[in-house]
């Protein structure tokens, strides 16, 4: 009967919560000291494949296989863990596992809580060594000159287009490789240690404003916009300079210990950046690639429509195309083309063929897996 004094053995006592608590920690206890004997015997397994690998000198990032990884693992979750929590431990543990093969050392456009620097975390984890550079020039250096085994370098920005000093990059160094791309939705953040309305001044990297602009104008509208070199730059500033507020990643703000006053600010929410992987090598086949390819057509009439044709014809769909004027002659323009297959796709190779007899130069300059936009 409702009410009945049995209602007081079911009850919860303080005393049973805490036994129940300590029960259940117990069984996190046991689990946690199986996953980590799991995940050492993991290591072990990759430091075998690190000794296959052999001479020291060979590939130690396959994204391919850190693909089929990552579609292994998550192909067989069956939660309650959702798939960017099950990404994010993986992606730790593969770095780590790498690590103990030969540590990476990975170059990217500082200064350190810059999105390029999110971007290289997301791909690599936290176990690589970072090599802050201050140029997206210098990142093709360190990489070119093997100072480094990889770089992050940003490709495009869905709201504000190419990054010309990528692509220039590229035709000055076109034995550069792309194995792997990292495409990432960026989110702005207001950070300002003072209240919205007794902003004067705000400080960002010329895109970050360009991406906020509508949002800034309506919500600070009194404060004046300022250009610096990068979202870090502008976070520091906020530190020492009181009424101001930087236009920066999340992280920044943690970092410098600046609150976030307002965040997702950016007038797009679908603002998202692709950056390339750089390195010395393609990356293998999984099945779900994209191939990069860079060319000058001869100065005539039709010329890049009788390319294009050739990805119609062979059903290759063409996922990215930009033109960038040629430094060394007038009116000459260079085209970059990102479409989906491999290199080692017979249908692929027999497009780059074809697409090659109609170019005056021609450079494939990687296929990698597609990637997945990262939140
Ligand atoms: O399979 C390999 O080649 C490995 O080195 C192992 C491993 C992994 O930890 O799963 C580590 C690094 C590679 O980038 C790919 C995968």
């Amino acid at each position: 009967m409702a009410g009945s004094s049995d209602d007081s053995a079911t009850t919860p006592t303080p005393e049973s919560v805490a036994a129940s608590l300590k029960a259940i920690r117990n069984q996190i206890d046991a689990v946690d000291r199986q996953l980590v004997e799991l995940m050492n015997q993991r290591a072990s397994l990759a430091t075998q494949i690190g000794k296959c690998k052999n001479d020291g000198n060979s590939e130690i990032f396959h994204p391919n296989r850190e693909a089929e990884v990552f579609q292994n693992v998550l192909s067989h979750n069956p939660g309650p863990l959702d798939e960017v929590t099950v990404r994010a431990i993986f992606r730790e543990v593969i770095s780590g596992c790498r690590a103990l093969q030969r540590m990476p050392r990975v170059a990217f456009l500082g200064p350190e809580h810059s999105y390029s620097h999110i971007a290289t975390l997301t791909r690599f984890g936290e176990t690589v060594e970072f090599v802050e550079v201050g140029s997206i020039s210098a990142v093709f250096e360190e990489v070119l000159k093997k100072r480094v085994d990889y770089g992050v370098v940003p490709l495009e920005n869905s709201t504000d287009g190419r990054i010309v000093d990528s692509l220039d990059m590229f035709v000055r160094i076109p034995q550069i490789k792309i194995c792997d791309e990292i495409r990432m939705r960026i989110h702005h953040n207001l950070l300002a240690n003072c209240e919205q309305s007794e902003i004067r001044r705000i400080y960002s990297k010329p895109q970050a404003l360009s991406q906020c602009r509508n949002w800034l104008s309506k919500n600070v509208p009194n404060a004046s916009l300022h250009e610096v070199t990068s979202t870090t730059a502008a976070a520091r500033l906020v530190q020492s300079e009181p009424y101001t507020a930087a236009v920066a990643s999340r992280q920044a703000g943690v970092k410098y210990g600046i609150q976030i006053l307002c965040a997702n600010i950016e007038d797009s929410s679908n603002n998202e950046t692709r950056f390339a992987v750089i390195g010395s090598h393609h990356a293998r086949r999984t099945g779900r690639d994209k191939t990069a390819l860079m060319f000058t057509t001869p100065h005539n009439p039709g010329a890049l429509a009788d390319v294009l044709m050739v990805f119609k014809q062979n059903a290759v769909n063409i996922t990215w195309i930009e033109s960038f004027p040629s430094r060394e002659t007038k009116g000459e323009y260079i085209f970059f083309v990102d479409f989906e297959g491999h290199l080692d796709d017979e249908k692929v190779a027999h497009t780059v063929r074809e697409v090659g007899t109609h170019c005056q130069r021609i450079f494939v300059l990687g296929s990698f897996p597609l990637a997945r936009v990262e939140d």
